[in-house]
């Protein structure tokens, strides 16, 4: 779990990684500690790889899902419920990521159903938000980000940091096009806005994450621009170099 004043770093397998890319799980779990003091680690790689990468992950890099059903049980083949990656020993779980909302038809109402799930578990849920690029040309980024976190996040929270949110422009996923920093900002102080509108003081204490293209080159400026608290990184999670690379921006 995180404090405000450490910064989240987490990596996102999506549907990649087989068996042998847990060497990459061993040797980032064996230089995050260096970094203890500035951030908090997180890999969330396919359920396929779940107990193999808590069994390497060691005390200093946390380990968690990609998504989660929100019921506990029963016929929903092909899910995985909140209560299965705590028991594997995973604290966090990606909820409303952009593939999942487009591809799995996840609306505002679903995400939050499911972060309320891995709340019940005691996981932190990382709900992700983001726009299309269309919505940015048209000047409507902010509304329907804003909006999105006001709808997927649970109704209240009962201890600081129980969640985290994720900020991906969808257009940033996997392009190599980042937000700039002006606009990552405009975009964060929205949110943090909605946070505290939403929770109070508490929506302080929740990190608000940037994702999209993050990797070793710009990680120290997105890093340090306003209101970011960590980074949802996808592709330069994948190998322990490119990972470490960001870790050694904070
Ligand atoms: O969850 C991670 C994001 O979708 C970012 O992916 P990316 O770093 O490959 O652009």
């Amino acid at each position: 779990m995180t404090q405000k004043n450490k910064k989240l770093i987490a990596g996102n397998w999506k549907m990649n990684g087989l068996q042998a890319s847990l060497k990459e799980i061993e040797l980032i779990a064996a230089k995050v500690g260096h970094y203890a003091d500035k951030g908090t680690f997180l890999i969330c790689p396919p359920a396929t790889l779940l107990p193999g990468a808590k069994a390497l992950a060691g005390d200093d890099l946390n380990i968690g899902a990609q998504d989660c059903h929100s019921e506990k049980n029963g016929a929903y083949t092909g899910d995985i419920s909140a209560e299965m990656i705590a028991e594997i020993g995973g604290s966090f779980v990606i909820v409303g990521h952009s593939e999942r909302r487009e591809g799995h038809h996840e609306s505002n109402e679903a995400v939050k159903a499911k972060a309320e799930a891995a709340l019940g578990q005691g996981l932190k849920p990382i709900v992700c938000c983001g726009e299309t690029l269309q919505q940015r040309e048209k000047g409507e980024a902010i509304g329907f980000v804003t909006q999105q976190i006001a709808d997927s996040t649970p109704d209240s929270l009962s201890k600081d940091g129980e969640i985290a949110i994720a900020y991906e422009p969808i257009w940033a996923i996997g392009t190599g096009k980042t937000a700039s920093v002006d606009d990552v900002a405009e975009m964060h102080v929205a949110l943090r806005k909605t946070l505290v509108d939403k929770y109070g003081e508490r929506g302080n204490t929740v990190e608000i994450l940037y994702g999209g293209s993050v990797k070793p080159e710009n990680a120290n400026a997105l890093l340090h621009t306003q209101d970011v608290d960590g980074a949802l990184v996808g592709g330069a999670s994948l190998k322990a170099d490119s990972f470490l690379g960001i870790v050694a921006a904070l």
